[in-house]
C-alpha cells in the first residue's frame, strides 16, 4: 500500500490559533529565538492571552504544534488596523514570525504566513504588511510579498 507522505506531513503540521496551554509547550522559548523575550510568568501570560482574546479576530496569534513532540515549533501574529483612508479600509500587520531552528526549511514559515495573510484577507483588509531584515527578504518574496519603501523606528526602551 502506498503512503501519502505529503498529506501525513500536512496533518502533522497544522496551523491553529494560540491556546492558553501553549505556554507549557515551549511557546515563549520559541519567541526567544526571534528576539529578547524574558521569562513570562504564568499570570503575565494568562493576562496577555485574555487581553488579546478579547480583541477576537482583530488580533490573531497562530502556532504550529509538532504532534509528535507536543512542542510549539512555529508561530506568527496578525493584527487588523482600522483606518479612515481607503474608504475606512483595513490593513493587516504581520508580526513575530518564527520557526524553531530545528524545523526550518520545511515550508512551515510559508504555512504561517499563508494562514495570517488569509486571515487578513478574510477580515476585509486591502493589504497586509510587515517589516523584516534583508536576510529574510527572499523568504517573504517566496510568500508573495514585495519590497516597498523603508522602515523607520523610535525605541522607547
Ligand atoms: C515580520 C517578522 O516577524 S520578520 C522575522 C522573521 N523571523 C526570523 O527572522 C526568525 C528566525 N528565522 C526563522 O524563524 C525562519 O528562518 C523563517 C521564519 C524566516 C523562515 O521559516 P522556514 O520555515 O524556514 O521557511 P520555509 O521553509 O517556509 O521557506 C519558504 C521558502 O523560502 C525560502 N527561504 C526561507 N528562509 C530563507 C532565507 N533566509 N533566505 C532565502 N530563502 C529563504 C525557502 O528556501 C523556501 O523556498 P522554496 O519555497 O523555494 O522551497
Amino acid at each position: 500500500m502506498q503512503c501519502d507522505n505529503s498529506s501525513t506531513e500536512g496533518q502533522k503540521f497544522q496551523v491553529r490559533k494560540l491556546d492558553i496551554s501553549d505556554k507549557s509547550k515551549g511557546f515563549i522559548e520559541l519567541l526567544q529565538q526571534l528576539t529578547v523575550c524574558d521569562s513570562v510568568s504564568d499570570k503575565e501570560f494568562k493576562d496577555r492571552f485574555q487581553e488579546l482574546s478579547s480583541l477576537g479576530d482583530d488580533h490573531v496569534v497562530c502556532v504550529i504544534e509538532d504532534s509528535q513532540s507536543g512542542k510549539i515549533i512555529a508561530t506568527g501574529s496578525v493584527f487588523i488596523e482600522k483606518k479612515f483612508i481607503r474608504n475606512c479600509g483595513k490593513v493587516g500587520h504581520i508580526e513575530d514570525v518564527v520557526v524553531d531552528s530545528n524545523a526550518r526549511g520545511k515550508q512551515l514559515g510559508k504555512k504561517i504566513i499563508a494562514f495570517l495573510s488569509d486571515h487578513a484577507r478574510s477580515m476585509g483588509c486591502y493589504k497586509v504588511i510587515l517589516d523584516c531584515s534583508s536576510e529574510n527578504k527572499t523568504f517573504y518574496e517566496k510568500c508573495g510579498f514585495k519590497q516597498k519603501e523603508i522602515q523607520m523606528v523610535m525605541y522607547f526602551t
